[in-house]
């Protein structure tokens, strides 16, 4: 079995172009980038990568982009969630093909699982579709109304899903994502997925977290998790808190579609977002930029030897 993933892993924007089709091309500039900026892997596809807006068509060439494109030490992991089981299947057997490093699905949405056990018998069939990848569950409840305990989660699929690797945890219980990261003395790769309380789940035992805004203010986090592990809590906060405040703006601005203006401010230009998410105006983003700009957001990304031209900023 491949070694845990830990530290930080982006979730990338699907990169478009005005027309709404892809910009593939432009994945080897974030692929680039998020190395640069000391990130260990890319989680493609997912909610921050609007895969469930994306044709299979089109998740099947993204990801083909990702793993040709990202430099060795990126871990590309895709994720496969689909509302239709069978399409998960063959994008899981598509990662594992073209040599991805993991898989990941959210349960399917629309008709929701009803309990733990037609949860895992659902992940069962797309983690045998990539028996040799590492598979985990994609936990996020908010977005996916799938919220049962993930501690009873790894009991029931622990011995019945021969290659689950861990969770993506994107959820604020801190209880149920510390029992989860100490089950079976550690057995699991517990990712952390919620970046304004990174710092929470450090404390709690996280050693890896997948999330949007390490797309574009890594270097916080990273001093955020040496301050920690230095025991320096104080400095940790202080990082903790000036991520909040960028993720605040961002989300008081719209969120993802935010998001996707913001990485254009930083020089990497992932177009626009798809619908029924909507574009920011010209206004809207100006009046982003002078937020983040007043937060000191570009400023710090220069200070910290930032490789992105920061086109805009
Ligand atoms: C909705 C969303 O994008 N959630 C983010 C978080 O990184 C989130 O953006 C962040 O905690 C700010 O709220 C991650 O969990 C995203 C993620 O892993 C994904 O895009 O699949």
């Amino acid at each position: 079995m491949k070694s845990k993933l830990t530290g930080l892993i982006a979730a990338p924007f699907t990169p478009m172009l005005e027309d709404g089709s892809l910009n593939l091309p432009m994945i080897e500039t974030q692929a680039n980038a998020l190395s640069a900026s000391g990130v260990q892997g890319a989680f493609i596809c997912g909610t921050t990568g609007e895969g469930l807006s994306l044709t299979t068509e089109e998740r099947l060439l993204v990801a083909e982009k990702w793993v040709a494109t990202a430099p060795p030490q990126l871990r590309v992991i895709v994720h496969v969630g689909h509302n239709s089981l069978k399409e998960s299947c063959e994008l899981a057997a598509h990662a594992e093909h073209i040599g991805a490093h993991a898989i990941a699905t959210m349960g399917s949405n629309f008709f929701r699982p009803a309990n733990v056990e037609q949860l895992v018998q659902y992940c069962m069939e797309i983690a045998a579709a990539a028996p040799s990848l590492p598979f985990y569950f994609y936990h996020m409840p908010a977005m996916t109304g799938i919220n049962f305990s993930m501690l009873d989660f790894l009991m029931t699929a622990g011995n019945r899903i021969p290659n689950l690797a861990g969770i993506k945890f994107t959820h604020e219980n801190l209880m149920d994502y510390s029992q989860c990261v100490h089950f079976e003395e550690g057995r699991f790769n517990i990712l952390f997925g919620r970046d304004e309380i990174l710092l929470g789940s450090l404390a709690m035992g996280a050693n890896g977290a997948v999330g949007s805004t390490y797309n574009y203010i890594a270097p916080v986090y990273l001093q955020l998790m040496t301050a920690f592990n230095a025991g320096d809590i104080r400095t940790a906060r202080q990082h903790q808190l000036f991520a909040i405040e960028i993720i605040s703006i961002m989300i008081r601005h719209g969120g993802l579609p935010a998001a996707k203006a913001i990485m254009k401010m930083i020089g990497i230009d992932c177009g626009p977002v798809r619908a029924p998410l909507q574009n920011l105006s010209a206004k809207q983003k100006e009046d982003l930029r002078q937020e983040l700009k007043q937060a000191g957001m570009f400023s710090f990304l220069r200070q910290s030897g930032s490789t992105t031209p920061l086109a805009m900023a």
